[in-house]
């Protein structure tokens, strides 16, 4: 046996140590829930959006139900961009007026929703594992409320209302569909663009981190996972929190540690967990793997926020 025959079986002992380890993992979370936001930042190249899928699939193959929620805001400031419309955020939230709307659900809808769905279905075909692209418009899934937001401003430290165009807030989650998917025998991968409908039939625009949240209370998810583009949160002092409880995450956001995307996030990792959500983890989604190392292994990744 020469030297790289050697290194490749002694790859396939450490390939099966590992698989063997991971036997507690796979039945803690055999046929539970796991709610996935996939981000806009974390997507990348297509390279990444393939590895995510075939993730997923094996997450499918491993006896979970994963649950997709995809984000794809650099996705819609580049078509902003190019349709020279400009955009901004309010705390972490884009300012959505009827143009930008328009583009917000084209992207997220279609573009973004049915490449991932794609991909699922593509990494899948052998086991028929299959990815299906839903928005929150779809079977009534997603109803929201305009966002009201109020800022105080710092020289007269007067409360104002900031008016953020189409952005909503889930008041209703009906998860009929999603129920019916996940229990069917066949492999369904439901794949959901953060899009909602407010009672009067308008369309609103919602943070896709918000939108996980939302779903995984309403389904009981036993983790949600949030892939971003960092590799947890940090604290003050720059370093990465391995877990935090439910009042800590929230003076994170009180002393302004935690700014911009992070704060729904948060907001949103602490409803899921009042909601009835095992645990959130804040994980690298640009890592290869990220999602296979949290749940099936010891050491897990990023950061878990938990109730107490
Ligand atoms: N305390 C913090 N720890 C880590 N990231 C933070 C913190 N505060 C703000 N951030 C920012 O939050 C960003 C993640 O949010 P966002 O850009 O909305 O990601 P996504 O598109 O994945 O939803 C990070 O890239 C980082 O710049
Ligand atoms: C209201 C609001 O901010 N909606 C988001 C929806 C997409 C999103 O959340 O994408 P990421 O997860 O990639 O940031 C937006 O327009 O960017």
């Amino acid at each position: 046996m020469d030297e790289n025959e050697r290194q490749s079986e002694d790859r396939g002992w450490d390939t099966a140590k590992t698989l063997a380890e991971a036997l507690p993992y796979i039945q803690v979370y055999d046929r539970e829930t796991v709610v996935i936001k996939y981000g806009g930042h974390a997507m990348g190249e297509s390279a990444v959006a393939r590895q995510f899928a075939a993730d997923v699939v094996l997450l499918k193959l491993m006896g979970v139900n994963p649950v997709v929620v995809h984000g794809g805001g650099p996705q819609i400031s580049a078509m902003l961009d190019k349709a020279g419309v400009k955009s901004s955020f309010v705390d972490g939230l884009r300012v959505t007026d009827r143009d930008t709307m328009a583009v917000a659900e084209m992207v997220l809808s279609g573009a973004v929703n049915k490449e991932i769905a794609h991909w699922i279905t593509v990494a899948g075909k052998e086991a028929d594992v299959r990815g299906i692209g839903l928005s929150g418009k779809d079977a009534g899934l997603l109803t929201v409320e305009k966002t009201k937001r109020t800022k105080r401003d710092p020289d007269s430290m007067i409360e104002h209302e900031v008016d953020l165009g189409f952005v909503g807030d889930p008041t209703r989650v009906d998860a009929k569909l999603l129920t019916r998917l996940l229990e069917s025998d066949a492999d369904w991968v439901p794949v959901i663009a953060p899009i909602g409908v407010a009672e009067d039939g308008q369309t609103y625009n919602v943070n896709a981190d918000t939108v996980a949240g939302a779903l995984a209370g309403e389904l009981r998810a036993k983790r949600m996972l949030l892939l971003t583009d960092v590799p947890g949160v940090r604290g003050a002092d720059g370093q990465i929190i391995r877990q935090m409880t439910v009042g800590e995450a929230s003076r994170l956001i009180e002393d302004g540690v935690a700014t911009g995307g992070m704060i729904p996030k948060l907001q949103t990792a602490m409803a899921a967990v009042r909601a009835g959500v095992e645990a959130v983890v804040i994980l690298d989604g640009r890592r290869p793997h990220a999602m296979l190392v949290e749940l099936f292994t010891e050491h897990g990744a990023g950061t878990l926020v938990k109730a107490a």
